[in-house]
């Protein structure tokens, strides 16, 4: 049997070089699904060479977990060392870190688990060095920190991207906003909602009869959608929408116009974690990018505790708060006392679909 790693090399070359024009669009359609259902072959248990996808064997903790992905050296384990107090190794060679390392970062009263983990090298995605387990780690993550070295050639960003797409990783995007359902006879029923831009019924039937789905119904709901947005709904199973920070470190040795550059790019921050310049702004980027709030209960007639938070997704109102402390609490919710800046007055008293601020404290009065 071919190899898996063989076989993708070579849908890979033929896509390179063929042509990108009308006529060979649905050919290159053809070519993305096979790659695609390769790819996810590739990180089964059993397939391919470096072991599958396992990760490392490190249990998640407190309220949300970030990933430091980065290549060797950019300064990840510098990084964990200054915001917690886990001490992972640091040295000017590649591959100090060998293993996940986690830590803990405290952020008002939340517990945020930061894992420091062993560079990657291009290829990972195909199981070079510790690849693969690296990119379980970062699966697993509520936020992907890419850090970057501003030091380093541009490309850099790019080839992670790449390595990180491969395995069906997609950083700062929502999930397509096409509808398939998959049935048991009628043939496939193909509805565009309004007349698509990158896509045709013939392009999106290729590709079904390809991965052996002859009876199903689509609808396409984004004139934008393209072939690989659909062949991403198709393997939605191996797919995981992550947000990503990028950062990069070492600022201290770029000059200030390359800095101001950088620091302009979408989804991006930039520090340096030897002058300790910029380290708080990443850590503040880290908790806005996490989407979550703190909130502070009180007891009444005592005060807020402050040094433990209960922490709900943004968007939250008083009866998700009420879900989040006990599923029962809504049956003997009166009202609630808000202080804070979702508060008109403070207190205010608020019911069930009151919408909550970061950093509010809040008190339930029940029946
Ligand atoms: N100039 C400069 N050097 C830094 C900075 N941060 C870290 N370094 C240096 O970069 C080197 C690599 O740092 P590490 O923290 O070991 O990098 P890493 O990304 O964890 O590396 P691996 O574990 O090998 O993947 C060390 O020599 C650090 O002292 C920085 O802000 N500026
Ligand atoms: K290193
Ligand atoms: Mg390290």
């Amino acid at each position: 049997m071919v190899n898996i790693t063989e076989k993708i090399k070579e849908i890979e070359d033929e896509m390179r070089r063929t042509q990108k024009n009308k006529a060979t669009e649905y050919h290159l359609g053809l070519l993305k699904g096979k790659l695609a259902r390769l790819r996810a072959q590739l990180l089964e248990p059993t397939g391919g060479s470096g072991g599958g996808g396992a990760g490392f064997d490190v249990s998640k903790s407190g309220d949300a977990r970030v990933a430091l992905v980065g290549f060797p050296s950019v300064g990840k384990s510098t990084f964990l060392s200054k915001i917690t107090k886990t001490k992972s190794e640091t040295a000017a060679y590649s591959f100090t870190t060998l293993t996940a390392i986690p830590g803990v970062l405290e952020y008002g009263g939340a517990e945020i688990q930061i894992l420091d983990l062993p560079g990657i090298i291009e290829g990972a995605s195909e199981g070079k060095g510790r690849g693969r387990q690296v990119i379980s780690a970062a699966k697993t993550s509520d936020l992907i920190l890419m850090v970057l070295d501003a030091t380093k050639r541009a490309e850099q960003r790019a080839l992670l991207e790449a390595e990180l797409d491969a395995v069906g990783i997609r950083l700062n995007k929502d999930p397509p906003n096409i509808y398939m359902k998959p049935k048991k006879a009628g043939g496939m029923k193909i509805t565009f909602q309004t007349p698509p831009k990158n896509l045709d019924e013939k392009m999106i039937y290729n590709v079904l009869r390809d991965y052996k789905i002859l009876n199903c119904e689509v609808l396409v709901r984004d004139e934008n959608a393209t072939i690989d947005d659909f062949i991403d709904v198709i393997m939605k199973d191996h797919r995981k929408y992550v947000r990503c920070l990028y950062v990069y470190n070492k600022i201290d040795s770029v000059s200030l116009e390359f800095l101001d550059q950088l620091a302009r790019e979408p989804y991006t921050a930039v520090m340096s974690c030897e002058l300790d310049l910029g380290v708080h702004e990443v850590v503040d980027r880290i908790w806005k990018e996490l989407r979550l709030m703190r909130l502070y209960t009180k007891r009444k007639g005592e005060d807020p505790d402050f040094s433990e938070a209960l922490i709900v997704r943004r968007d939250s109102s008083i009866e998700d708060v009420c879900d989040q402390i006990h599923r029962t609490l809504k049956e003997t919710f009166k009202y609630a006392l808000v202080w804070g800046a979702s508060a008109r007055h403070v207190p205010q008293r608020v019911g069930l679909g009151h919408m909550v601020s970061d950093e509010d404290v809040v008190s339930i009065v029940a029946k």
